[in-house]
This record gives C-alpha cells, structure tokens and sequence, in this order.
C-alpha cells in the first residue's frame, strides 16, 4: 500500500522523513525546486530528507498512491480539496492538521468527507513536534477512524521504530481536542508572557481542559478520548512549552511584542470559528472568546483575565 503526502511544510516533511523508514513515499508540494536541491524543507530546516522520499509537485502523481496524508494548514484545506477533481472513491485519505474550518465550522475529517464522500476519511493527531518525529525521538499519535477495519490497516502503516500510533474510533474527539488544544496553547501563553505565574498556567489549562471535554461531550465525543493523547496528551504539550507556535503567539501577546504573521497558528482562526459556534449552539466557552477577541486585537491579556476571574463562582 502507497503513501503520499500533501504539503511539505514542518510537519508533512517530518512524516516523510519518519516514514521513509518503512518504504517510499511521496511527499508533494506547491514548489519543490529548493527541496530538490537541498533535500530540506525550508519549514524543516537542518533535517536531511532521504532518497526513500520522492518530492513532486505534480499532484496527480501524488493522488496516486493508496494512504493520501493532508498536511497543510486548516483554513487551507477546503482550497486544496476543491483543486482536487480525480475521484478518490478507493483512498484513504488521513487528516494532519489541527483547527476547526472558519467559513464552514467544520473540522477536518468533516471537510474531507464533504469535498470526497466516497474516500475513507481517517484523522492523525496528538502530542508531537515536526522536529522531534523527523529526529526520530519517541512520539506517540492517534489515529482515529471510524470505520476501525481501515484504521487498523493505517495504524500500522503509519507506525514506525519511533512513531507509535494508537488507533480509535472517536474522530469528533480527536479531532476537537487537536483544534481546542491550541486555543489553550495562546490562552496560557499570553498569562505567561504577561507574567502572570505558573498557577494562572495550571488553571487555564484545567479550565481550558474542562471546556474542551463540555464542547467535545455536546459534539458526541467521548470523554475517554479528551482524556487520551489527542486531548490532554497534546494539551500538556502545547501549553507548556516553548517550542509551541501557538504558545508563542500568546507569549508575544503577553509581552505586547510583534509575532511573525507568516508563521503558522492555527489556534487563532478555531478561537474565531469556535466564538461563532458558541454563539449558534448556545453552549459557553469563556477561553475560546478570550483567545478570540484578544488574537483580533479587541483586548489586552487585562482585559481577559479580568474577564475570566469577574465570572460567577461556581461549582467546579
Ligand atoms: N509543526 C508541527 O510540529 C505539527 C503540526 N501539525 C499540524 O500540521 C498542519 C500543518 O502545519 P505545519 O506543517 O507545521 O505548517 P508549516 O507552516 O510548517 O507548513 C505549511 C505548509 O503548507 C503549505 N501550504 C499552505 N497553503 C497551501 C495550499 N493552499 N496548498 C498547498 N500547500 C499549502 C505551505 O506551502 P508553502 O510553503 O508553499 O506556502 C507549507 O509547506 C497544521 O494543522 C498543524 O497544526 C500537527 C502536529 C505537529
Ligand atoms: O500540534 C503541535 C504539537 O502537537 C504543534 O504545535 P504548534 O502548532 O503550536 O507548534
């Protein structure tokens, strides 16, 4: 069974480098000149890509192979699908990235489907640095589809010596808990570049965790999963370290700094789709509005946080 993979930026070259162990693979993208030159992706840099990793940028080449992993940013991916007219009836086509889709509200297992509604639609997801996988340092993932006959065959070949995946059938789960993770991520960045301590940290991450698991609970998801790798795994991550994107837009809000607009944060458009679904649901997400309005400039982290402790006590 072939591999190809769709975007060459840090994380889909980290997953070819991984899985280059176990065969070839395809890794595409919109320019591949340098990459072929170097052998690098310019998201990736210092990390070889090896022979096994065919680079193209044809994408009717890439489409392919059997397992076809979309590794772009998420307010990317309806583009990307719709440029997409080959029907992949007979694919399985394995969401990689984080976020929920602003213009539609959906995730993106959801946009996969809508755009392919014959394709297998599976999501990987949880705690793991591009860097770290490409390094091949120890990294644990979930795989969730719901059909689990098919996630069975993609977990294992996906899985490599470094890269070991858990298989699920919970997709709403997984895949909220990779969207809602990285609206915490700024949430605790901002109170740590304001300097506002590790306990203000520890509580919006437990808060921002008891909101994920609400939300998750009202999509259908089941609590386990928020639990697992996809949710508080990549929560504890994200959160706490420096390596981050979107935990360093929130330290760049904290200190007032300027952060590169180039660089990819996906938490901030799912605060924004995430403020809108909270409106259209009814149901009350204070950390996602927060991020929401402070990612728009609405507020400075005071404001938050004033907002966030001024709220009715209540039951915890
Ligand atoms: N980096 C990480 O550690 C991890 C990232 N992820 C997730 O993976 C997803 C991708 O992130 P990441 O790889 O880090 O992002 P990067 O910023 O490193 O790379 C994004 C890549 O997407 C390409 N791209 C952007 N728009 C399009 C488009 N319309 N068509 C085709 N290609 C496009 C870019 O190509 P170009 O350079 O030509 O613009 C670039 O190569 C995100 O959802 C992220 O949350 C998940 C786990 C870990
Ligand atoms: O998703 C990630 C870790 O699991 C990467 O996080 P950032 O996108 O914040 O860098």
């Amino acid at each position: 069974m072939s591999i190809s993979i769709l975007g060459a930026g840090a994380f889909g070259t980290a997953l070819a480098i991984s899985l280059a162990q176990n065969g070839p693979v395809t890794l595409w993208a919109r320019d591949v000149s340098a990459m072929l030159e170097t052998r690098e992706s310019p998201r990736l840099p210092g990390l070889k890509i090896p022979d096994a990793v065919h680079i193209v940028s044809d994408l009717d080449v890439a489409l392919e192979a059997d397992t076809i992993l979309l590794s772009i940013p998420m307010q990317r991916l309806s583009g990307l699908m719709d440029r997409i007219d080959t029907p992949l009836a007979d694919k399985t086509l394995v969401a990689c990235c984080k976020g929920v889709d602003l213009r539609t509200g959906l995730g993106p297992t959801g946009i996969l489907q809508a755009a392919k509604p014959d394709a297998s639609v599976a999501i990987l997801t949880g705690p793991s640095f591009a860097a770290d996988i490409a390094r091949g340092l120890p990294t644990a993932l979930t795989l969730a589809c719901a059909v689990d006959a098919v996630g069975k065959r993609v977990q294992h070949q996906l899985s490599t010596p470094s890269l070991r995946l858990y298989r699920s059938t919970d997709v709403v789960g997984a895949e909220l808990g990779g969207a809602l993770k990285n609206v915490m991520a700024i949430a605790c960045g901002a109170a740590i570049g304001a300097g506002l301590g590790d306990s203000a940290r520890a509580a919006l991450m437990t808060r921002g965790f008891a909101e994920m698991t609400r939300f998750a609970a009202a999509q259908g998801a089941r609590p386990e999963t928020m639990a697992g790798l996809s949710g508080l795994g990549d929560l504890a991550l994200t959160c706490t370290s420096d390596l981050s994107r979107n935990y360093q837009l929130g330290l760049a809000l904290g200190r007032k700094e300027i952060f590169d607009p180039s660089v990819t944060v996906e938490g901030a458009a799912t605060a924004q789709a995430m403020d809108r679904i909270a409106i259209d649901t009814g149901l009350s997400l204070p950390i996602c509005h927060a991020v929401a309005a402070l990612t728009q400039g609405r507020v400075t982290v005071d404001d938050v946080m004033a907002q966030l402790l001024s709220r009715p006590l209540k039951e915890e």
